[in-house]
Formats: structure tokens, C-alpha cells, sequence
């Protein structure tokens, strides 16, 4: 579910985005740009040999057109970042619009007061009821509700949350459409995900993430190299007895550094914000984008990520001569305080089969299940205990207890494993009863989506609480590419820090506090925003969907961003290379009848060939702005492939263009001349 983002050529957002441009024509905001930084400084030289010539009463024609296609040169590279944030705005526009004056009902001392949402404050309490707008955002600690996200997330489906579990996560300026409840404001006023979201869209808190300032820095060595390589041209033609014209060389230098890239490196970073954003995606830092996209290995737990997660009770299976309603009725009793899926719907299915069920005891000791002991149960006022969990976690408890293991129990266990269910063992501490059997639906479209990364390079591997039969079966048919059974949650972290010590980065997905330690350790955390505060803040980036299968497509937003950079780097160099062949002969070949043999261009004069190549050099940026900002299309193919036919396409076009190009523009410019 895409957020409509507005059109790449919407007239008041390149309006919006010419005017920016200009604004930007300042040396402090080109001072973050070292090859723009180097053309403003020959924008000014070229002005002023320009008035020089003027007083002098000396033709400055050519100094005039140079200064102005150099200022042309930066104000394209400025628009094009200022389009990549004006399309952003326009996002930011629509998120604003969702931060209402909101009113809350702070509970104060156990009374309720109202106040102005601006006031409240981490860790204060707020009621919220049916109808009314969630007035910051924080974590239910009572009651029960669904909530319209639409406002945030652009999707209009009802969500559920509620207190004590890994979906307690609610988020200001959403609506309450049922229930009511109570929370713990987890954000102050400013701090909150909106405004995170619309400091990101709007590029305010944007940094150059490590990547972006490797590159420029290898940018500003090129633009170093280059203007020694200009500096000295002007002894060595005077030592071949030709004198060259200060504009020409500054026009050549400029036409040699890597103007293209220097001038769409800032949008194709934003642009790529951008997408992850558009995909519902609050990434914490461009950083986080990026390595997305040079993620190794993925991490996805099975229920809830490859399956729908929503794993329901199908059938109660007795174990050895146990009557069934034995095993139903203690089944019953380990889930009336069971508020997992798993819990509810034995007791659902319990109904559904018509049993007579024992009532709901009056006074008893509830285990709530959890992920470490992977079991839940009862202990009752007379000191029986019922319990039903994992079928290794209750054997273990059974063992433990000299409890008999019936002998079809590993049958009952396997047929239900072997067709990708989840067995539950329930037993008492007298005896082991049955097994009850849960179905979970894989995703539609996930076994090709795993097929598509692992053709991008990245390996996939399952982690899951569950027995190593269903975890296999769920394995092959999603076509993961490893996986790992009966994991309790240290075991993701242990897996994750096995993984980096190989040198491989790690991506994974989680909502629950027990998530928090493995989410902050891997190098791409993606929490859900339904999941708990300690995820959140755990993970360095936030699916506003809460859809854990969302990893994939940050994965890929990662490696378009990665290869977009890639490529049009490729391409700028390759130009540059190729205007330094097609314009060096022409400037010599005057004076130098020896270079003249080089000439093969035939250009009409060494005037109309530096300022064909400075006009092909200002408008190729303008020119790839769309390619920056939507992205080269994403094949499925390894990094080598990859590499290689960028090399093909964006270098060796790169080398072909600015021939033709020039060619052209020469011809029309002999024309006017
Ligand atoms: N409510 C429950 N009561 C008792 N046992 C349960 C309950 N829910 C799940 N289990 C058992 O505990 C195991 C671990 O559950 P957990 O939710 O930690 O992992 P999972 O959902 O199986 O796998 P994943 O890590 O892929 O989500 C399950 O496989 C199941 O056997
Ligand atoms: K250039
Ligand atoms: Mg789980």
C-alpha cells in the first residue's frame, strides 16, 4: 500500500523548487557541495574578466555566456536537490494536516483532567474513548481499542491494540474508532513520530550519511586533481608558444570535474528517504536506508512475518487412551487467561465443537505463555497444574516432573508438524493428554519475494520458537534459504552477532520488548509501530504499517538508492572523460597544427566547442533529475552482475554521449556564432 507521492513534473513543486534553487545561490549553502563550490568560485572569475573587458571597451561575449552557463551549472544542481525536497514537502503537507490541536484527559492523582495535548509529557497517564483522537503517542497500559491509522499511515483498516502485549503501541493523531483505554504517554511535544516524520520528509534532519561522505570526499580529490591538471596547462602552452585564455580554462575545469554526480548526489540521497517513506517507513537516518541496501543476511521470524500469524486452534488430538474432552477441557483451562491468538482461539474452537467446558475458576495461578519458557497454563486453588506449549518445552516439563510420555505423542506431533502446523502439547502434572493442532497461512507472494533477494545477493534465514518439523515444512514452501528451530529470543541476538562476525550485515524485523537487545545489535533493526516502546526505540528504523514483510521492500528502496548512486556516478565520470577528449583537440588545434591530426570532431571553433561542452555540462543534470529521484530500476541480479552491466550501460554511454551531444550542439552553435 503506496502513499500516492506527487507527480515527478507537478508544476507547483518544480515551482516550489526553482525558487529554492535560487535561494540556495548562496556560498555558504554551496560550501556543503565542494565540486558546486569550485563552479561558483569560476562564476565569479568568469563575471568578473566579463565587466573587465566591458570597461575596457574589449568584445565579452564569450566571458559573459561562460559566467552565465556556470551560474546555470549550480542553479541546476541546486534544483535538482531542491525538487528532491519540495516533492518531500508536499508529503509533509499531508502529515501536518493529520497534527490537530488535540485535547487529552490526563489522569492525575486518580482524577481526570482535560488539557491542551501540547502539555502533555513522557510518562503521564491519558484516557482516551471511543470517537476521540489519540492526543500523543505512547504505549496502552489498560483496555482495549481499535484505532483508524489512516491519518499516519495512509491505510484505512482498523487495527487492534491493546494493553500487555507486542501490540500496546499507539500513535498521536490517530482516531479511536472502538473501545477504550488507557496510556503512557511516551513522547514530549515535538518528539513525537509525526514530527519525526516531517523533520525527515522536509530534510530538515538530514546528514550526510557515511557513504554520501565517502563519495564526496573522492569528489573534491577528483576536483583537486583536475584544477592542478588546469594549472599547469598555462606554462606548458607557453612553452609551445601558445597563450591561453583564462574563461577558456576555467570553462574546461568546469567541464571537467564531476559536476553531474556533485550536483544530483544530494537529491538521489533525499529521493531515496523518500521511497522509504513512501513505503510507510520512518527510517531514523539516511544511513539506515543505505545499508538496507547492502544487507547480507535477513532475519524474519516465522509467525506473523512468513505466515499470517494469526495461528488458530483446528483440532484436539488425545494422546494414548485419554478421552478427548480431557484433553479439551484442560486445554480450556490453560487459555482463559491466554490472550495470544493461540489461547483464544482453543477456546473458540473448544465452543465451536460443541463441548461442555469447566467454568472459568473463581481464584487460580495463571503462566502466562511467553516466548523464553514457550508454555502457558494454570495452576488451580487445589494445586493442579494444566499446561500446553512447544512440544520440547513440555516434554522438558514432563521430564522434569517423571512424567510418562505416551508413546503416539511423537506421531500426533509429527503429523501436525509435517503439515506446517503448530503442535501444542497440553498436559497436567499427572500426565501428558494430547496435542492441539494450529494452522497459520504463508503469505501469498512471499516465495517469490525471498526468490528476488536471493537473486540480489542477500540470504535469507527463518527463525522461529517452533519445532524443527514445522519450521521445515513452512521453510521449503516459503524457500527461505536456511533455517532455525525452537529459538528463544537470546538466540536471535547470539544468531545475529554469529552472522557480523562473519562480516555479513544483518537485517531483522521485531515488535516485542524481548526483540529490543537483537533489533539495536543488528545493522538494520525495523520495528513495528504497533510493537512495544523498547522496539521502537530499539530499532534504527519504524514500519508505520506494522507489517513485518515490509523488511523485504526496505531492502530493496536500500539497494535502488545504493545502485541509483552507483550508476550515475559511473555515468558522470565517464562523461567527464569523454568532454576532456572531445574538447582538448578542438582548443589546441588552433595553434597547434600536431594536435590538430587529433581533431576528429571537426568542431567549428575552439569558442564553440567549450561552450557546447559547458552547455551539455550544465543541462545533463537537469536532464537525469528524473532518473535521480525515481531510481534505476532494480533487476534481480548478483552485485558482480549488477556492477558489470552498470559499467556497460552508464559507462560506456556515459563515453558515447557527450561526443554526440557536443557534435550537435556544436553545429547549432556554428549557426548562430
Ligand atoms: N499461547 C501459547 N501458549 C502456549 N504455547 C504457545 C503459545 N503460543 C505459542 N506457543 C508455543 O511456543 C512456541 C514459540 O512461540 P513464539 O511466539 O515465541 O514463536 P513462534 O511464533 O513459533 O515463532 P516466531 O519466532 O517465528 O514468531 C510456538 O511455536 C508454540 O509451540
Ligand atoms: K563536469
Ligand atoms: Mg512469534
Amino acid at each position: 500500500m503506496q502513499k500516492q507521492s506527487p507527480n515527478l513534473l507537478d508544476k507547483t513543486v518544480l515551482r516550489a523548487a526553482a525558487w529554492l534553487a535560487f535561494k540556495k545561490l548562496t556560498p555558504k549553502a554551496a560550501a556543503t557541495n565542494p565540486v558546486m563550490f569550485v563552479v561558483l568560485i569560476g562564476t565569479v572569475i568568469t563575471a568578473f574578466f566579463t565587466v573587465q573587458r566591458l570597461f575596457a571597451g574589449q568584445p565579452f561575449g564569450f566571458e559573459l555566456t561562460t559566467t552565465l552557463l556556470l551560474l546555470f551549472t549550480v542553479w541546476f544542481a541546486n534544483f535538482a536537490e531542491s525538487v528532491a525536497e519540495a516533492r518531500g514537502r508536499g508529503q509533509a503537507d499531508s502529515l501536518r494536516s493529520a497534527k490537530r490541536a488535540l485535547k487529552a484527559r490526563r489522569i492525575k492523582n486518580g482524577n481526570e483532567e482535560n488539557v491542551d495535548a501540547d502539555l502533555l509529557r513522557k510518562g503521564d497517564r491519558v484516557r482516551v474513548v471511543q470517537g476521540e483522537y489519540v492526543p500523543a503517542d505512547g504505549e496502552i497500559v489498560k483496555g482495549v481499542a481499535t484505532i483508524n491509522e489512516s491519518a499516519v499511515t495512509g491505510e484505512s483498516a482498523a487495527v487492534l491494540r491493546e494493553a500487555g502485549g507486542d501490540h500496546c503501541g499507539v500513535i498521536g493523531g490517530t482516531k479511536v474508532l472502538s473501545g477504550e483505554f488507557e496510556f503512557e504517554v511516551t513522547a514530549d511535544p515535538g518528539h513525537s513520530f509525526l514530527d519525526r516524520m516531517i523533520g525527515l520528509v522536509e530534510g530538515a534532519q538530514r546528514q550526510k550519511t557515511p557513504n554520501e561522505m565517502a563519495l564526496t570526499v573522492l569528489l573534491a580529490a577528483l576536483t583537486m586533481v583536475f584544477i592542478l591538471v588546469v594549472v599547469t596547462l598555462p606554462p606548458m602552452a607557453h612553452f609551445m608558444g601558445v597563450s591561453l585564455d583564462y574563461t577558456m580554462l576555467i570553462a574546461l575545469l568546469v567541464c571537467l570535474i564531476p559536476t553531474t554526480i556533485g550536483g544530483l548526489l544530494p537529491a538521489i540521497g533525499i529521493a531515496g528517504m523518500n521511497r522509504a517513506l513512501a513505503a510507510n517507513v520512518v527510517a531514523k537516518s539516511g544511513k539506515a536506508v543505505e545499508v538496507a541496501g547492502d544487507v547480507d543476511t535477513l532475519l524474519l521470524d516465522k509467525t506473523g512475518t512468513i505466515t499470517f500469524g494469526d495461528r488458530q486452534a483446528t483440532r484436539f488430538m488425545s494422546a494414548g487412551n485419554t478421552p478427548v474432552v480431557d484433553l479439551v477441557n484442560a486445554a480450556v483451562l490453560t487459555s482463559y487467561e491466554d490472550p495470544t491468538p493461540e489461547g483464544k482461539s482453543v477456546l473458540e474452537l473448544a465452543e465451536r465443537e460443541g463441548y461442555r467446558v469447566p467454568e472459568r475458576p473463581v481464584s487460580a495461578d495463571y503462566i502466562p505463555f511467553s516466548a523464553e519458557t514457550r508454555l502457558s497454563g494454570i495452576t488451580l486453588a487445589d494445586g493442579t497444574t494444566f499446561v500446553k506449549g512447544a512440544s520440547d518445552a513440555i516434554t522438558a516439563w514432563a521430564d522434569a516432573r517423571d512424567i510418562r510420555i505416551p508413546d503416539d505423542l511423537k506421531a500426533l506431533v509429527k503429523e501436525v508438524a509435517q503439515s506446517g502446523g503448530t503442535p501444542l502439547v497440553v498436559a497436567t502434572d499427572a500426565q501428558i493428554l494430547g496435542v492441539i493442532a494450529l494452522t497459520d497461512v504463508i503469505k501469498p507472494g512471499v516465495a517469490e519475494r525471498f526468490a528476488r533477494l536471493r537473486a540480489l545477493g542477500v540470504r535469507t534465514v527463518m527463525v522461529t520458537g517452533d519445532n524443527p518439523v514445522t519450521a521445515g515444512v513452512i521453510a521449503a514452501e516459503a524457500g527461505v534459504d536456511d533455517f532455525v528451530a525452537e529459538a528463544k529470543p537470546e538466540d536471535k541476538l547470539n544468531l545475529i552477532r554469529a552472522e557480523q562476525a562473519k562480516g555479513r550485515l544483518v537485517a531483522m524485523v521485531g515488535d516485542g520488548t524481548n526483540d529490543a537487545p537483537a533489533l539495536a545489535q543488528a545493522d538494520v533493526g525495523l520495528a513495528m509501530n504497533s510493537g512495544t516502546q523498547a522496539a521502537r526505540e530499539a530499532g534504527n528504523m519504524v514500519d508505520l504499517d506494522s507489517d513485518p514483510a515490509k523488511l523485504l521492500a526496505v531492502v530493496e528502496v536500500g539497494k535502488q538508492l545504493l545502485i541509483t548512486r552507483g550508476a550515475l556516478t559511473t555515468f558522470s565520470l565517464a562523461n567527464d572523460v569523454a568532454k576532456y577528449f572531445a574538447i582538448i583537440p578542438a582548443v589546441f588545434a588552433g595553434a597547434l597544427p600536431a594536435i590538430a591530426a587529433l581533431d576528429f570532431m571537426g568542431l567549428h571553433s575552439p569558442i564553440s566547442a567549450v561552450l557546447a561542452a559547458l552547455i551539455f555540462n550544465a543541462l545533463i543534470i537537469p536532464a537525469l533529475i528524473p532518473l535521480a529521484l525515481r531510481g534505476v530500476k532494480l533487476r534481480p541480479m548478483t552485485a558482480e552482475r549488477l556492477l558489470r552491466n552498470n559499467m556497460l550501460v552508464y559507462g560506456l554511454g556515459g563515453v558515447a554521449l557527450p561526443f554526440v551531444a557536443i557534435k550537435v550542439i556544436d553545429v547549432l552553435l556554428s549557426l548562430v556564432l
